[in-house]
């Protein structure tokens, strides 16, 4: 049976590389797609491009507008098809970023009711320190990404994952402290019924 796993994090925490880690090791069990929000859609790219100018409600909704684009589009599709699909961030990411840009969860969930629970939410924890050293070492930073903190967003990640837990969503939260990207995926596939 296809799954449907979410790796998410603070910035810096390590999504983008675990979630090619895990991709690559479940190509092993089955057909894996591998995918990212906001999409690499050309609505997706016109979204992270206006990221300065639509802020607070109006990104809220343009990043849900393409979340239920990306489900309809690619997601389902390639779940119908027989495929894992591997997101990096989904809905927490939501509740994290469009916190930090002054709404509240009640509002982010209000736009996001109505998208589809994975099969597994992954949660990345890292130290802060390590954190800040990695986005130091990146050339450029989003609106968002200079607001936020890692300590602030661990904190709101914690909250977005006991809100979505009361509502049923599947989670589990890894310590990347001291763990390779490989050991990292081992520890999710672990959790993985294949
Ligand atoms: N488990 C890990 N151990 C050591 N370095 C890592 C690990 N995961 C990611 N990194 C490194 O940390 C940096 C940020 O990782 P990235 O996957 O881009 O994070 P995110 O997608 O959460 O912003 C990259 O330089 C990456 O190589
Ligand atoms: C997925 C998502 C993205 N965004 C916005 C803020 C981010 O700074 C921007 C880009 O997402 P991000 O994945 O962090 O950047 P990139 O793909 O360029 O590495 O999109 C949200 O505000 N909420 C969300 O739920």
């Amino acid at each position: 049976m296809p799954r449907f796993v979410v790796v998410e994090g603070p910035n810096g925490a390590g999504k983008t590389t675990t979630a090619r880690v895990l991709a690559e090791r479940l190509r092993a069990t089955g057909r894996t797609h591998e995918t990212t929000e906001t999409t690499r859609t050309p609505f997706g790219n016109m979204v992270r491009a206006q990221e300065k100018w639509l802020a607070g409600r109006p990104l809220a909704l343009a990043v849900a507008a393409d979340r239920y684009a990306h489900l309809d589009n690619e997601i389902q599709p390639r779940l119908r098809a027989g495929s894992h699909v591997v997101s990096d961030r989904y809905v927490p990411s939501s509740l994290v970023l469009q916190r930090i840009d002054g709404l509240t969860v009640e509002e982010i969930w209000s736009y996001n009711l109505h998208t589809t629970p994975p099969d597994l939410t992954v949660y990345l924890e890292e130290d802060p320190e390590t954190i800040r050293q990695r986005l130091a070492a990146r050339t450029t930073l989003s609106r968002l990404e200079k607001t936020g903190s890692p300590e602030l967003e661990l904190e709101l990640y914690h909250d977005a994952r006991a809100f979505l837990g009361a509502r049923g969503w599947r989670q589990i939260v890894i310590d990347c402290r001291g763990l390779s990207p490989e050991a990292v995926a081992d520890r999710i596939h672990q959790h993985l019924p294949f």
